[in-house]
């Protein structure tokens, strides 16, 4: 009797830890809005009295028109979330991105990267650890141990602060001895599973599924239920690799929830696109077929990477056309879901005047395009054909900077 009631109170005592630790993060969330808005207002007040000057000086103007962007072209669609449809009749938007150095690099500089660059947190001396990004990583088995830790270290190295990775218990060993930056719960095979990332998640701002989870039934569904729980707590989902075999199984797993990113390659996609579907993906219209599954699964934001990336929230489609290179090596989409990661919390808690109302997720998915596709260009310039994801991952502080910090 005094075991069980110990265990008890234990176990109150571990639930109000929770509940103020989630109170704590609000607030601290409710700080950092007020901090971003701050910030907007003196950049607003620096823009006018930029512009009063330049009024004087023609010269001024002509740059200060390129520096400050119009605002984005953020027509709504009529369509309902949820309902699938064709595209054939509709006014579809696509904003290209181009990175080349020409003019059009700085055409490019009018739409979604200053969007980007608003939502990097400042880093100041007022802050505490946890602050800038708590990211969860559910994946990592016994064949796969590389990808969740490209993704986990890169979200660290985009500026996260605590980078968790729940993955199985083979793998839990193997992700440790690779970086002792990063937190590894070896619970995702574990008999209570679900109750033991569950318990994590009040302390996550963004959880992503898929990197080296492997497509064996128990952990599918493991993941399945985890993200459950998470669309309950209404964090941004990521979901990449195998976690979209498994919202191609069940897409309802996923399907509606507005946080929810899918970042499939042209096979994941394919897959996507053939289970909701139900019939061949029109290879000849990408653009179309991306549209077409985010409407499908309830507006969700669709990445399709390849040549181009496009994402897509079903109302309009942007291109990342950031120049890559031609290596093609694996866990440069590891990369990618790790740094999106941090991307959609910031977005998510950046106020709208930050995203000039532009969907978060969208915004987030472009940065992390542009930022994977230039580590790999800086790496390619490097290393050439011998270029791998950690040569990718080493040149994202220096990639960070040049895109979204000058
Ligand atoms: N070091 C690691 O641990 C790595 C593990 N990975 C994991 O490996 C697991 C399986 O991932 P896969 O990507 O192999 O998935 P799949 O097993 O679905 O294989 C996809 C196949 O499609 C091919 N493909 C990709 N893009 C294509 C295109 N545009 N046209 C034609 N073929 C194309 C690829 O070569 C691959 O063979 C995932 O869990 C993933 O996270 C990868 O992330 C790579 C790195
Ligand atoms: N043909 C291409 N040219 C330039 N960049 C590309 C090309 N194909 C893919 N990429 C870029 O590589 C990154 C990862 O895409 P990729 O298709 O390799 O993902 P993936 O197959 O899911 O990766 P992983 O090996 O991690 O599973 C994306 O940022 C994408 O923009």
């Amino acid at each position: 009797i005094v075991t069980k009631r110990l265990l008890e109170q234990s176990a109150e005592a571990e639930q109000s830890f929770y509940q103020m630790e989630e109170q704590r993060l609000q607030a601290e969330d409710h700080r950092r809005e007020a901090e971003h808005a701050r910030e907007l207002h003196m950049l607003q007040v620096l823009g006018q009295m930029f512009s009063s000057i330049a009024t004087r000086n023609p010269v001024a103007t002509a740059t200060a028109n390129t520096a400050m962007p119009p605002a984005l072209n953020t027509t709504e669609s009529t369509m309902q979330p949820g309902v699938p449809m064709s595209t054939s009749g509709r006014m579809r938007h696509v904003l290209e991105r181009s990175f080349s150095l020409g003019t059009a690099a700085r055409r490019g500089m009018d739409d979604i990267l200053p969007l980007v660059k608003n939502i990097v947190p400042p880093l100041t001396s007022k802050k505490h650890k946890g602050q800038d990004g708590r990211i969860g990583i559910i994946g990592g088995c016994q064949e796969y141990t590389g990808a969740p830790y490209f993704a986990a270290i890169s979200a660290l190295k985009v500026g996260a602060d605590l980078s968790h990775v729940f993955c199985t218990k083979a793998a839990a060993t193997v992700i440790k001895s690779y970086s002792p930056e990063l937190i590894v719960h070896p619970v995702l095979d574990s008999p209570n599973a679900v109750e033991e990332m569950e318990k994590w998640l009040p302390r996550l701002h963004c959880l992503v599924v898929g990197p080296g989870l492997g497509r064996d039934d128990k952990l599918l569904k493991n993941a399945k239920e985890v993200i459950e729980k998470s669309k309950a707590r209404d964090i941004p989902i990521v979901i990449d690799a195998d976690g979209l075999w498994l919202v191609a199984q069940q897409p309802s797993v996923i399907q509606g929830y507005q946080k929810g990113i899918l970042t499939p390659n042209y096979m994941e996609f394919t897959r996507l696109y053939e289970a909701m579907h139900h019939e061949p993906l029109d290879s000849s219209d990408h653009q179309r077929s991306a549209m077409e599954l985010s409407v499908a699964m309830g507006n969700l934001t669709v990445v399709l990477k390849g040549e181009e990336d496009l994402i897509t929230d079903g109302n309009k489609v942007i291109l990342c056309r950031q120049e890559g290179s031609g290596r093609r090596c694996g866990g440069q989409g590891d990369l990618l879901s790790g740094s999106l990661g941090v991307l959609a919390h910031w977005a998510y808690t950046s106020s709208a005047d930050m995203t000039k109302s532009v969907n978060p997720s969208v915004v987030a998915a472009f940065g992390a395009c542009s930022l994977t596709r230039q580590c790999n260009r800086q790496a390619f310039h490097k290393h050439g054909r011998a270029t791998t994801t950690t040569d990718m991952i080493q040149e994202i502080s220096s990639a960070f900077k040049k895109l979204f910090e000058s």
